[in-house]
């Protein structure tokens, strides 16, 4: 499907984005571990997400669905069932990793595969921990690609570094590490997104999660049972930053966005977007279940260029090719760097940003590790390639807005990964 975004006159009026798409994948798969049934509100009903749950049914949990809640009956640590099938884990890293780190504790077989974008990504990165623990693991490239198989068994706790900053490898280790005889432990230079670890801590895992001078820890040991629990996803900051963008690039614009989770590993964007001089404020914060969440302002003003450092671009990650799109609309440059991690998504997105840039005439620099984007570009309009990647679709959307004669979006229905309403709630808001 083709998508065309005209230029809108202003964006106006309130939202309630669809929920966490990261609090969605454990608000499955923890519980599935659980022991008792776990209710879930608010469940993200999106591509990535429901493979997740038909990924956790085919590994014998009951999930049930009614009046919109999602009920886990949790089979326990030891409960799941060796699949009769390949698993498929669709177009989502985030299932594929976590499910990994899960399979290694389990003494069955399963192989795992996902479609064309998620055969071509990096997953040495779990399976060299994983093995160390002790599961049997081997795969497509070396065991860097799906389709991979594993046996899992009987695991020893690591010491892992995680230098990436990634949640994915960070959850996979630590559900390896409740099945480990000897404690794992994970330290991280900067804290990537905690939703598993703090799950873990709801649940009644043996965790510690230590805040240190210079960096962050976390240490899992060997846990017998974990309790089954009630959440309430909120709204995903990943998705209502598209719509923060739109009413900062779009004069005269106002919009609220409700119920979004602003937890500090997440929402480092809309840090981002106050530091370029943005019209941003949280109302009404509070804590729901763990979570904090507030109503999201965000008013037209006039932006100008930032830098991008290493350290900020866990909080931000997926964010990123929203900020370059942006960045076209500041005065002045703006400079990312120590974002090397964007080439690994569903596309490369570096040079999805790049190579979409020069089909719209706008001037980018591209290099190893991000963008040098120049500021204040006139953006006449064109054709664009989403390469089936949802972030790179919604963003290339929000440009079309400011644009004079409107962006065309191939492939557009891959928002359906995150956020499948999301073409008809730009709709809603663009006067
Ligand atoms: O743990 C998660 O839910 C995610 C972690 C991030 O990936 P990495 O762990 O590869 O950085 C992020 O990009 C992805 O969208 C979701
Ligand atoms: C990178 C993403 O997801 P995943 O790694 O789960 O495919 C994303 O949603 O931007």
């Amino acid at each position: 499907m083709e998508k065309t975004v005209k230029p809108v006159k202003r964006i106006e009026g309130s939202l309630r984005v669809p929920s966490d798409k990261s609090v969605s994948h454990r608000s499955i798969i923890l519980p599935s571990l659980a022991e008792g049934e776990s209710v879930i509100k608010n469940f993200l009903k999106a591509g990535d997400t429901l493979t997740t749950l038909n990924v956790y049914r085919k590994l014998g949990v009951d999930i049930e669905e009614k009046d919109n809640v999602i009920y886990v009956k949790g089979k326990g640590l030891e409960g799941l069932k060796e699949p009769d099938d390949v698993l498929d884990m669709g177009n989502s890293g985030t299932t594929t990793r976590l499910t990994l780190g899960v399979l290694a504790g389990q003494n069955f077989f399963a192989t795992l595969t996902g479609d064309d974008s998620l055969r071509k990504r990096p997953m040495k990165r779990v399976v060299d921990p994983l093995s160390e623990m002790g599961a049997k693991v081997d795969g497509r490239k070396e065991a860097n690609n799906l389709p991979i198989s594993i046996r899992g068994g009987k695991l020893k706790g690591i010491s892992y570094f995680n230098s990436k900053m990634s949640a994915q490898v960070k959850s996979a280790i630590l559900l390896a590490g409740l099945y480990a005889e000897t404690p794992t432990e994970v330290v991280e230079p900067i804290v990537s997104r905690d939703h598993t670890e703090k799950m873990l801590n709801w649940m009644g895992a043996n965790i510690e999660i230590d805040f240190m001078t210079d960096g962050y820890k976390v240490k899992i040991s060997k846990t017998d049972r974990l309790k089954p629990i009630h959440i309430n996803v909120p709204a995903d900051p990943s998705s209502a930053a598209f719509f923060a963008a739109a009413a900062s690039i779009v004069p005269k614009s106002e919009i609220i966005l409700k119920d979004v989770m602003v937890n500090p590993t997440r929402d480092g964007f809309f840090r981002k977007l106050k530091e370029m001089g943005a019209d941003i404020e949280y109302k009404n914060k509070r804590d729901e279940a763990g979570e904090i969440v507030a109503d999201v302002i965000v008013k037209y003003n006039d932006l100008k260029g930032v830098k991008v450092v290493k350290e900020e671009v866990p909080s931000m990650i997926d964010e990123l090719p929203l900020l370059a799109i942006v960045a076209t609309q500041a005065e002045g440059e703006t400079v990312i760097t120590g974002a090397e991690e964007l080439r690994v998504k569903e596309s490369d997105r570096i040079k999805a940003i790049v190579e979409n840039f020069k089909r719209l005439n706008l001037e980018i620099e591209e290099l190893e590790d991000g963008m040098v984007i120049k500021g204040k570009q006139k953006v006449k309009g064109g054709v664009v390639d989403s390469y089936k990647d949802h972030r790179i679709a919604m963003g290339f959307a929000i440009l079309g807005l400011v644009s004079e004669d409107g962006i065309t979006i191939k492939d557009a229905d891959c928002v359906y990964i995150s956020y499948p309403d999301f073409f008809k709630h730009l709709e809603k808001v663009s006067k």
